[in-house]
């Protein structure tokens, strides 16, 4: 029988095959570091120390657009060939550098289109440190079996309190006042300034960041109503109205927090702002194409808006530096030559404890699926785990097999499986993808080949891995 080494090898030789990973004779055990152990898995009272699977100096990762270094730390610390950019690139650069990975971390502007994805031929993981995912095709990248992981709430809380501000400094007009000051203009006045205490606010979207948002307006004495194509449970005293246009008739402030898709693009447009009162004010923290700005403008230039504040674009720049500038886009002079009009540039949820709690969550799970093979939280993958083989379990193997969600599959990876012991083996699908997660035992190098081999002709295959 092999040894756990073995099998070790055996495994990087397996992952080869369908990875092409260049593999290193000198394959060994090391033992893990903590955030190995820390992902959330069943720990035992006890701890065996969990197989580092195969020859991890043989994963390559990209990280672009400036990944926080907690992110990084983790990745090095598994012994990943881990390489850093602080932008994104631009489509050419990427698809150059795509071809060459494993796994590459992104935030908001990398796009990962079919265009790029269908070059990334070794490319196992997607990581958006981030909590949208818009910027990638999830359809494709499952259906070649590429899992996409994000940090679904870990920047809310700081989205949350930027539109807090800028709702306080909308109804004072303090970037204007500031502005003049800082023009060496003293321009002390209170006409249209007000109090945001007893005014209503207005939730688009009513996930994680409008409910957080909401429990902040409410405690600063703002009524809240909030629109969502979702019955969500309305958190303190505020209340879910049955349509867009109910809602922008009430309001005196509109926040927007839904997510890119083609329902949401210029969900507020002309016929929107007509349906606002009077004076009312827009912010829009979510996605840039959310909000038509042609419509805006006109509707703040007729005074129907008395104020907006925009973190994001429906096309922004890939590093920082010139922005309107730079851009084509018709209406950046425009916008700036406005009133009472706030421009961040994507900064949402741009603070120190967002960026270092999504560098741990996004590596971490990062690390869970290139070692163990977990898809939990996966956003394009059904979410499969199971315990991670140890030491002290030699001649083991994890079968991974993603494969087209198409009738009589297990029945033919149960054959393949059968002259083995199968201790545990889970299931499930995702739309047209499924993913299955065997371990079995008494197996070798010539075994475990096998296995890979049999199941890789499989006309249902995706994708075949098997670790450890
Ligand atoms: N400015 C920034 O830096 C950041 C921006 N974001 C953006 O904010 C968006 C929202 O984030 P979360 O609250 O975490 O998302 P979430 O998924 O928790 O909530 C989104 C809500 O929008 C609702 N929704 C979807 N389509 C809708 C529609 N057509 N009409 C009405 N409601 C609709 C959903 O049912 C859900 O309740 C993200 O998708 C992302 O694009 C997120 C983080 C930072
Ligand atoms: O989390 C999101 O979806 C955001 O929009 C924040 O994006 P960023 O990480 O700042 O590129």
């Amino acid at each position: 029988m092999s040894s756990a080494k073995d099998i070790a090898m055996s495994a990087a030789l397996e992952r080869s095959f369908s990875n092409n990973l260049s593999v290193s004779p000198s394959a060994t055990f090391h033992s893990p570091p903590s955030s190995f152990l820390s992902g959330g898995l069943p720990r035992r009272t006890t701890m065996p120390k969990p197989l580092k699977p195969f020859n991890t100096e043989d994963i390559k990762i990209l990280l672009l657009e400036n990944v926080n270094q907690t992110g990084r730390d983790i990745l090095t610390a598994q012994g990943y060939q881990v390489e850093f950019l602080k932008t994104s690139l631009p489509e050419d650069q990427l698809i150059e550098k795509i071809r060459d990975v494993h796994v590459i971390g992104i935030r908001s502007k990398t796009k990962l289109t079919e265009k790029v994805l269908r070059e990334a031929k070794n490319l196992l993981v997607i990581g958006c440190f981030c909590i949208g995912t818009n910027q990638v095709d999830l359809e494709y990248a499952a259906s070649h079996g590429i899992a996409v992981f994000n940090s679904p709430f870990a920047n809310s809380r700081s989205v949350a309190e930027l539109v807090i501000a800028e709702i306080i400094m909308l109804a004072r007009q303090l970037g204007d006042r500031s502005n003049e000051m800082h023009r060496g203009t003293w321009n002390k006045v209170s006409s249209k300034c007000w109090e945001i205490r007893g005014k209503t606010l207005g939730i688009v979207g009513y996930g994680h960041i409008g409910s957080q948002l909401s429990v902040l307006a409410e405690s600063m004495g703002m009524s809240v109503i909030y629109y969502d194509v979702l019955t969500l449970m309305a958190i303190g005293t505020a209340k879910q109205v049955p349509t867009l246009q109910a809602l922008l008739q009430e309001a005196d402030f509109v926040t927007l927090h839904v997510p890119e898709t083609p329902e949401t693009k210029n969900m507020i447009s002309s016929k929107e702002f007509e349906q606002m009162k009077t004076g009312a004010y827009l912010i829009n923290a979510s996605r840039g194409t959310v909000v038509d700005i042609p419509a805006l403008i006109k509707a703040m230039r007729g005074g129907k808006i008395a104020g907006a504040a925009l973190d994001v674009y429906p096309h922004e720049p890939a590093a920082n530096g010139d922005y309107f500038n730079a851009q084509l886009n018709q209406w950046g002079e425009e916008l700036r030559g406005l009133n009472n009009i706030i421009l961040t540039p994507h900064i949402g949820g741009s603070t120190e404890e967002a960026q270092r709690a999504i560098g741990v969550e996004v590596a971490d799970a990062l690390v869970r699926y290139i070692n163990q093979g977990s898809t939990v939280g996966s956003v394009n993958m059904p979410e499969v785990t199971m315990r991670s083989l140890t030491l002290d379990e030699p001649n083991h193997a994890r079968v991974i097999y993603i494969h087209r969600n198409v009738p009589g599959v297990l029945r033919k990876v149960t054959e393949i499986l059968s002259g083995h012991n199968v201790d545990r083996q889970i299931t499930d699908s995702k739309g047209k993808v499924a993913y299955l997660m065997a371990d079995v035992s008494t197996v070798n190098t010539d075994d475990i080949k096998t296995i890979h081999d049999s199941l890789d002709l499989l006309n249902s295959r995706i994708l075949t891995r098997v670790l450890y």
